[in-house]
């Protein structure tokens, strides 16, 4: 489904991303974990093509990615949960959740993707009308991530999905995670964090200094020492 490979990317005349290589497969659950400054908001952003590609190349569905601009690579079915939620301030709860049905209307009906995203974010049905400013960490996160949901997405990019929020909060997040994954749609979660990767992730890779340094799944990389003390510092 998305397949990236030997990703480059370059900032203000720095190597970032020197080279990463991942794969999500329909319906998979993948995680990019690393820690704080390793790529993995830069890898996410070259995905939807607010970051240009220095070299390798990025394809969704056999579709070459490099060079759209983000809303084309939106329109073709990859809804993105930026790390700080962006949630659209002078617009209201219910208003951040219908964007998606206007700006990828193809599809099924708006109604049904707006109901279904409220389906797994029942909470949010108590802040329709409030206003975007207004909102908790947690309700931030979850606007931002049922605003995703409503594009009707195949693959889900969502950028540090529990960072910041409180610890009553989290579980609710990752039921909903969980609950988007049950559906067979491929998710691909950005985490500093080992202990907020979800469990039944399929895999995981490890970013360190713009490198992916593992691949495989959860209990490969417990039981990998090197990979785990790059995480272990991470956490
Ligand atoms: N606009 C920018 N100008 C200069 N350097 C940048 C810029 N954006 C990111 N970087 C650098 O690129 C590297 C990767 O940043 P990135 O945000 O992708 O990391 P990350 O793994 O997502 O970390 P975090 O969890 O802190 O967001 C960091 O060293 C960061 O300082």
């Amino acid at each position: 489904m998305l397949e990236i490979r030997d990703l480059r990317v370059d900032i203000a005349g720095s190597p970032i991303l020197r080279g990463v290589s991942l794969a999500v497969g329909a319906g998979e659950l993948v995680c990019l974990l690393g820690r704080n400054g390793a790529g993995k908001t830069t890898t996410l952003n070259a995905v939807m093509g607010h970051r240009r590609a220095a070299g390798g190349a990025i394809r969704f569905r056999g579709r070459d990615l490099l060079g759209l601009p983000p809303h084309r690579i939106a329109r073709l079915g990859i809804g993105f949960s930026p790390e700080e939620s962006e949630v659209f301030a002078e617009l209201t709860v219910a208003e951040n959740v219908a964007l998606p049905t206007w700006t990828r209307p193809e599809g099924r009906p708006a109604e049904a993707r707006i109901a279904h995203a409220y389906a797994v974010f029942p909470k949010l049905r108590q802040y329709l009308a409030r206003g975007g400013a207004q909102l908790s960490g947690g309700e931030r996160k979850m606007v931002s991530i049922a605003r995703a949901l409503a594009l009707d997405p195949e693959l889900l990019l969502l950028d540090e999905p529990f960072e910041g929020l409180s610890p009553l909060v989290i579980p609710e997040i990752a039921r909903g995670i969980g609950a988007i994954r049950a559906e067979g749609r491929a998710v691909l979660i950005a985490e500093s964090n080992l202990h907020h990767v979800p469990e039944e992730v399929d895999r995981v890779h490890v970013i360190e200094r713009g490198e992916i340094v593992f691949g495989g799944t959860l209990a490969a990389l417990r039981a990998d020492p090197a990979a785990m003390a790059i995480v272990a510092a991470a956490a």
